[in-house]
């Protein structure tokens, strides 16, 4: 017997050692309020334990409150689920399952569209309903090949300046810049000041020491940052680039590429669609890091999350979407005009069927329908159906998450 009950604050220590079991990790020594560790952005009052007969907590689930970026720059608020953990001792007998269920009832109660997720493994969530719906790599440059070619268009490089601080300093400029980031990148979800205050999460918002390399505009406002250390003697190890422009991403990587006694530059977090590899003199000389999923997307609202969504196209397309762990089926006309989307219940001949994974995956853009119908996961009812869902579910902008949660 199985009982799953929500968190309060009274319960924070005995999540966070139980999620930590679930995945053999010690909580770190840190100050009493958590201050400075990964997990002190956690919101006690947010999360689920799941205990045994004898009372025992034996599973966690939690979830962050954070908002999403849509294709087009919408924002929707959504979950961010983590901390998801079943003690070895209990697992496979579905208390992973059972706190799934709950979870999901209560994002749905809260009106949301859409929850996210960072998967440990890929097999773990899908029989939930999510799909990978952003990707990443690391771009590993040597420095002997780091040279970038000037602009074949002739275009002027804008001018701008780079200085260098102390992440210990930087940390207003960097939350700033990150916002402003976040807001314009499909995929890419908020840092709650929270996140800051707290040094909750990887580096820059956990206080490691790391320099921080931050880019301002001609007018002197901040638009870009890259925060970095050195490892190993030879590499410098980019945790991520953040920059508001194309331009303040090619200043931000040249002051990189360009820093003396180190044999390589290693960029974590590069978005699939980064111009990069174009800039460098030699095409090769990027070697590419294993390609990830990164964010995984949960489909609460069908409806809701489709009209949320910018779209660049018109169009029409009847979609039939199965969600079988919630035991549901909808059929919806999803028509596009003027960049705005109407989805409404439809009994007309379905262009297309799909799990609510899959749903998932296309949602953001950052997977094309077409790819999913040629792997077999979504049935075309005729031959020009994906060609036109990917017309309309294409982004303007590759979607990426930096954000680690
Ligand atoms: C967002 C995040 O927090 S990601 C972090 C996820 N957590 C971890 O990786 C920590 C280590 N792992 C664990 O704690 C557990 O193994 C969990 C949470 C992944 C799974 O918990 P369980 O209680 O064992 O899952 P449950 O019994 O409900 O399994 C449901 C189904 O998923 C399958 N499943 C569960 N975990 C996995 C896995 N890692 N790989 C493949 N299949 C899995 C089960 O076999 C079962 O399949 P079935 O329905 O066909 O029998």
């Amino acid at each position: 017997m199985i009982d799953i009950r929500p968190t309060s604050a009274q319960d924070h220590q005995l999540f966070v050692e139980t999620m930590h079991a679930a995945f053999a990790l010690f909580v770190d020594p840190v100050g009493e309020d958590g201050t400075g560790a990964w997990w002190s952005a956690f919101e006690p009052e947010r999360g689920l334990l799941a205990r045994d007969a004898d009372g025992r907590a034996i599973g966690t689930a939690g979830a962050y409150t954070l908002e999403l970026t849509l294709p087009g720059g919408r924002i929707v608020p959504v979950s961010g689920v983590t901390a998801v953990g079943v003690l070895p001792s209990h697992r496979r007998r579905g208390v992973l399952t059972a706190m799934m269920r709950r979870q999901l009832a209560d994002l749905r109660a809260r009106g949301e569209a859409v929850a996210v997720l960072l998967a440990s493994e890929a097999l773990i969530y899908r029989r939930f309903g999510y799909g990978p719906a952003t990707y990443t790599r690391a771009l590993t440059v040597p420095r002997h090949k780091a040279a970038l070619t000037p602009p074949r268009s002739g275009a002027a490089e804008p001018a701008g300046t780079v200085e260098l601080l102390h992440r210990d300093q930087a940390v207003d400029l960097l939350e700033q810049v990150y916002d402003r980031h976040r807001r314009t990148r499909p995929g890419a979800v908020s840092r709650p000041h929270r996140w800051w205050a707290r040094g909750a999460g990887q580096p820059p918002i956990a206080p490691k020491p790391r320099y921080v390399a931050l880019h301002r505009d001609a007018d002197g406002t901040p638009d870009g940052y890259a925060s970095y250390a050195i490892e190993d003697k030879r590499s410098l190890v980019v945790d991520e680039t953040v920059a508001a422009t194309d331009a303040a991403y090619t200043a931000l990587a040249r002051y990189l590429l360009g820093h003396d006694l180190v044999q390589q530059v290693v960029f974590r977090h590069v978005p699939p669609d980064h111009p990069l590899p174009w800039q460098l003199a030699d095409y090769n000389a990027a070697e590419q890091g294993k390609h990830t999923d990164w964010l995984w997307a949960r489909v609460l609202d069908v409806p809701a999350a489709l009209t949320a969504r910018g779209w660049s196209t018109d169009g029409e397309l009847v979609l039939d979407v199965d969600d079988p762990f919630l035991g549901e089926h909808h059929r919806h006309l999803l028509t596009v005009r003027g960049g705005e989307a109407s989805c409404v219940p439809t009994d007309r001949a379905p262009d297309l069927s799909l799990d609510i994974s899959d749903l998932g995956s296309i949602l953001l853009g950052g997977t094309l329908p077409s790819t999913l119908v040629r792997a077999g996961h979504l049935h075309a009812h005729h031959p020009d159906a994906p060609a036109r869902a990917d017309a309309l579910f294409r982004s303007d902008r590759e979607p990426h998450c930096l954000h680690w949660f």
